[in-house]
């Protein structure tokens, strides 16, 4: 049966295809290997930093929820998120479900000085190339679109940029080719990419799966200060959140709630 994932993965492709057109691999890699190697891989060391860190993401539809933000302010939706303590900034480029663009993704990074991943349907080392020359600090590796020996390939390639890996998983196999495949940021979905079920307790229960060798992070249906009680008693290093905040008017102050710092 064809997934809503592998249906967003098939329109990646066609994606890369027509990019391919505008510029050619080899173009497009020559640049972004001519660019200067991020040092010291930026998203990785803030994703290790204090507590539990923050990625904020900047989300303006789902296909889970269709429109999240009719109002996008994105770039102001950035900088409130880095004046509010976010550690990074996750930003959909995904045109046609996430109504995402790389337009948002180059101004975002442009705007602020956290570090910010490309959330997007990898399915070519091109998109990683494009990440790079569009200012990203990471992108987001999923592993139930991409082999094994694809997802190794493709952290080498991060690696060759100075940009990280957020490799993702879904349940116990998943986190085992991760591993095998040499990730050193797992973020563990608690979406079921394949039916949109969400269950806030899957990161919890995988915890123990990752050693600690290797950035943990929690990611979707995130919502309440309770929720991240939880995630921080289970020893996670990272939680990405979306819909919660996009769907805050005052996104400091909804941070500070699922701090705990207000209530
Ligand atoms: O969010 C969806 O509906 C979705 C559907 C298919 C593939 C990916 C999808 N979401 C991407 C994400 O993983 C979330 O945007 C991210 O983890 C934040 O989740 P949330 O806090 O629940 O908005």
């Amino acid at each position: 049966m064809t997934s809503i994932l592998h249906t967003i993965a098939e329109h990646a492709k066609v994606r890369v295809e027509e990019a391919k057109k505008q510029k050619p691999l080899s173009e497009v890699k020559k640049e972004a290997l001519a660019m200067e190697p991020l040092s010291g891989f930026p998203f990785e060391k803030a994703l290790a930093e204090g507590d539990i860190s923050f990625i904020c993401e900047c989300k303006k539809a789902s296909p889970s929820k269709g429109l999240i933000a009719e109002d996008f302010p994105y770039v102001e939706i950035a900088r409130e998120y880095e004046r509010a303590g976010a550690s990074c900034i996750s930003v959909l480029t995904e045109p046609k479900w996430f109504l995402g663009s790389d337009r948002y993704l180059q101004e975002i990074t442009e705007a602020v000085s956290i570090p910010c991943i490309r959330k997007d349907f990898t399915v070519d080392e091109y998109m990683i190339y494009e990440a790079k020359l569009l200012g990203a600090s990471a992108v987001l590796l999923i592993c139930a679109l991409l082999p094994e020996e694809t997802i190794r390939e493709y952290i080498g390639i991060c690696d060759s940029l100075g940009l990280s890996a957020l490799v993702e998983a879904h349940d116990e196999e998943e986190i085992a080719m991760a591993l095998r495949a040499g990730a050193r940021i797992i973020g563990v979905n608690n979406r079921n990419l394949k039916d949109f079920t969400v269950d806030v307790h899957n990161s919890e229960r995988l915890r123990s799966l990752v050693p600690p060798s290797v950035l943990f992070v929690a990611e979707s249906g995130i919502k309440t200060a309770g929720d991240i009680g939880v995630l921080r008693k289970a020893g996670v290093n990272g939680v990405l959140i979306g819909e919660t905040l996009m769907r805050s008017q005052d996104k400091k102050a909804m941070l500070d709630t699922l701090k705990g710092i207000r209530s």
